[in-house]
């Protein structure tokens, strides 16, 4: 344990570790820090409210994540937390007391009443003893509950140094390069990645070897993650090997003096989801090496993040507003930053999004200001010197996302470099240049920009559908019928459109899962356990999913409904076609979004585009369904809305001990009770009538009876009927000898959207430039017609009235 570090006892309690830690050497030079002025009362119990963050809770406008603080279940998602020791259950205690009282009044008592007393007490004893067991046996599982619990924190696996040994596959000799430690590599093979990404090859070296900062920008699913991910790893473990050297040629006990219990990385990301993410695939690399990776994001109850971090995590992934509500709360865990080797922040262009920076930039000012030389170690950290020479070495930052290039002309100053760059860092947190100057970045960090013109992952193939905004459910039910296979996220911009579309699919018979801000996070993450585990799932999200969730078989992407900027474009699309896999992305432009979407692809400097290809013979049946399916929904919105203002009534109404007189006249009851009873009856026909369209496959205008149409049916079903037909065909020819009467199937392949935009070759491919050129063309014609009409008709009515006003 670090010197300076509280020991298990003194954190048992949390006011009484708070107390001390505040008189402790430590906290005391942290108080006499200029950046401890940045804490809400001189780095004590300021609120840490999260304000700048809590501003986007509920809106239903563009969503970013920083969301409300809702209860989870953290062992449901594999956060290990330490329970806290608690004092003798107060329970016991009462049940001590009662039996004592129990005993005094027994000798206020005649001899009957004594009999009965001791039978009372007989009985009492026996239930004293029953329950004693039961503590007892609570105890006993509490314990072994929370040795399991200790053991799984405190006492990472063993380090097995034989299969360390056996790293050196051929198979995996791309790696070489990187020098990477054995129990890294062993993951890397356990993990099956045969080579390291681009990024990964560049980074590491530049990191890792070379100690660099790195702004690092590649292509969605490229491998970030571990691109700043393996360096903190490759250094902590190359650091503990070094100490463990030293040490044991001076002889010292390495336990003693081991590097543990400090903060080595502060990793912080835009989204809690993103936030599990991170600490999950860096746990698959740190568990080996026995290093703790702990999450603390909003959504989980505070006092256990606390315990969280009493394990003293070498690394933390956190979201800008729960680590600042803890940093601001003195946790010290997080504010003990004199041994911080690493700050990342992870998806950055993010983070300097207006609004998003208040906590980020809180949490910068807490950085110890210049990264300390040796000479100013301080005295507590002397003890162990050698440990702290190892560790002091500068504090590296790290800069990545997708889409840094994207924002203004950086891609230009990322050229230049940072050193030359001028721009003043006294403002807020507003580009990644200043952001990256605050966070401590060196002039002469490496830049690594990966990313093409395009920005767009490479294996990524781009189409849109052109409609009217009214018809953008029933392409949507298009895609999803025709090609609904593999795994899909459609994306809204705002959270009624969310709602909308992803009632009317329900209603069409389409399971969908939803994510958006307003869910609790027990919901959320729900959601995407649910869609991870569905193999042609569907996901209607808001853009709270739009960055860095990483499930593998998302096929298909679709924009319900286009973003407000190209990066989340970007991110959106780059939900598929991850890590060497393809996949497809499917805009719904309607004809007001046509400028925008062109700008769009000026951003990616694409010309042309794919559009969409659509068989128009399965509209008419399309809309049937779908009219069915918005006459329900809209039925079913006006009864619930209707329930909802009735409960209302009836409460308020109970709680002023008030009745509700429901109507004014027997008359209007009974309409009343008529108008329900034609709605349901409407309602239950208007079902009906739709799950007869649904029991048959979706049919095209020109079905015939003869032929048995294919569209929309599953594979295994669509061999089925091949089977069937051959069989058939096989009878005709026997009986007749002719052929006639021949049963054929004809389905429409139930191909995913790639392949049909595959299919579709090179035709479909539309100029966008061109055609929003056209629109606007029609548009300014449509507009000086109207124009010319309103003034030819405003003529003939002066005429007709100077005609009149001649007459008189
Ligand atoms: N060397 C590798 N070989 C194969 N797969 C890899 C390799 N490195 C990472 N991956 C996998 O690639 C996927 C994408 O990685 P990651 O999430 O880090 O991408 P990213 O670049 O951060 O994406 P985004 O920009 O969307 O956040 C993950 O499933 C990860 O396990």
């Amino acid at each position: 344990m670090a010197d300076g570090a509280p020991t298990r006892a003194q954190r048992s309690s949390k006011k009484t570790k708070r107390k001390r830690s505040r008189h402790g050497p430590e906290i005391e030079r942290f108080d006499s820090l200029p950046w401890a002025r940045s804490l809400p009362g001189g780095g004590g119990d300021g609120d840490g409210d999260g304000s700048a963050f809590s501003l986007f809770i509920g809106s239903n406008e563009l969503e970013g994540g920083f969301l409300s603080l809702e209860e989870i279940d953290e062992s449901e998602y594999g956060l290990d937390i330490p329970k806290a020791v608690k004092q003798e259950s107060g329970k016991a205690k009462k049940s001590k007391k009662n039996k004592d009282g129990n005993v005094r009044d027994s000798a206020d008592h005649g001899v009957e009443a004594e009999i009965a007393s001791n039978l009372e007490e007989e009985e009492e004893e026996e239930q004293q003893q029953q329950e004693n067991v039961m503590t007892e046996r609570k105890k006993k599982k509490k314990k072994k509950k929370q040795k399991k619990e200790t053991k799984k924190v405190d006492e990472l696996p063993a380090v097995d140094d034989a299969e360390v040994d056996h790293v050196d596959d051929a198979e995996f000799y791309a790696w070489n390069d990187l020098r990477l430690h054995p129990l890294i590599m062993k993951t890397i093979q356990r993990l099956g990645f045969k080579e390291p990404t681009p990024i990964q090859k560049a980074c590491v070296p530049a990191a890792a070897h070379r100690g660099k900062d790195v702004i690092g920008a590649a292509e969605t699913g490229s491998g970030k993650t571990l691109a700043f991910g393996l360096p903190i790893l490759q250094r902590l473990l190359e650091e503990r090997e070094k100490s463990t050297t030293v040490l044991e040629e001076k002889g010292e006990e390495v336990e003693k003096y081991a590097p543990k219990g400090v903060l080595r990385a502060l990793i912080i990301t835009p989204t809690r989801e993103l936030a599990l993410q991170v600490t999950d695939h860096l746990k698959e690399f740190a568990k080996d090496a026995r290093i703790r990776v702990v999450p603390i994001v909003g959504g989980m109850s505070t006092e256990k993040q606390e315990r969280l971090l009493e394990a003293r995590p070498e690394i933390v992934v956190g979201t800008p507003g729960r680590l600042w509500e803890l940093m601001s709360g003195g946790e010290i865990h997080l504010v003990e930053l004199h041994s911080l080797s690493f700050f990342v922040l992870d998806e950055a262009d993010r983070m300097i999004e207006d609004g998003h920076f208040r906590e980020l930039q809180s949490i910068i000012d807490m950085l110890p200001i210049t990264n300390s030389s040796v000479e100013e170690t301080p005295q507590s950290m002397q003890s162990c010197v050698t440990i702290a020479n190892i560790q002091r070495k500068k504090r590296q930052t790290f800069v990545f996302s997708a889409t840094i290039a994207l924002s203004a002309d950086f891609r230009k100053k990322l050229k230049r470099g940072i050193a030359r760059s001028k721009q003043s860092t006294s403002g807020g947190l507003n580009s990644i240049e200043t952001l990256s100057e605050r966070a401590g970045m060196r002039e002469d960090a490496a830049i690594i920009d990966l990313t093409n013109s395009s920005i767009l992952a490479n294996k990524l193939e781009e189409s849109f559908i052109e409609c009217m905004e009214k018809d953008k459910d029933a392409h949507l039910y298009y895609i999803l019928s025709l090609h609904g296979l593999g795994r899909m996220i459609v994306f809204c911009t705002s959270i009624a459109a969310l709602r909308h579309i992803s009632s009317i699919l329900r209603i069409l018979g389409i399971h969908v899962w939803t994510l958006h801000a307003q869910m609790q996070q027990r919901a959320r993450l729900k959601a995407i356990d649910h869609f991870r585990g569905s193999e042609h799932g569907v996901l209607v999200a808001t853009d709270v999913a739009a960055r860095g969730i990483d499930i593998p078989g998302i096929r298909t992407v679709v924009h319900y409904q286009l973003p407000h900027s190209a990066e989340v474009y970007v991110h959106r699309s780059g939900r598929t076609a991850r890590a060497s896999s393809d996949g497809c992305s499917i805009a719904l432009i309607s004809s007001d979004e046509t400028s925008k979407f062109a700008s769009l692809c000026r951003s990616f400097s694409k010309d042309s585009f794919q559009r969409f290809p659509l068989e128009n013979s399965y509209m008419p049946e399309i809309m049937k369904r779908l009219s069915l399916a918005r006459q329900i929904g809209e039925i079913s919105r006006k009864d619930s809305q209707e329930k909802a203002q009735k409960s209302w009534l009836e409460r308020n109404a109970e709680a002023l001990q008030l009745d509700v007189e429901k109507y004014d006249s027997e008359e209007e009851r009974v309409n009343a009770h008529k108008k329900r009873k034609v709605s349901s009856n409407k309602l239950k026909q208007l079902q009906q009538d739709l799950k007869n369209l649904l029991s048959r496959p979706l049919q095209p205008k020109t079905f015939s009876h003869r032929f048995l149409a294919g569209a929309g049916v599953s594979p295994l079903l669509q061999h089925q009927f091949e089977q069937i037909a051959k069989q058939k065909s096989e009878e005709g020819m026997q009986s007749s000898g002719n052929g006639k009467g021949k049963l054929v199937v004809i389905g429409q392949d139930c191909v995913e959207p790639l392949q049909a935009l595959r299919n579709a070759g090179d035709e479909t491919r539309v100029d966008v430039k061109e055609t929003a050129d056209k629109r606007k063309g029609i548009e300014t014609r449509k507009r000086e017609r109207k124009a010319e009409k309103k003034r030819l008709h405003d003529q003939r009515r002066k005429q007709r009235k100077k005609l009149r006003g001649n007459g008189d």
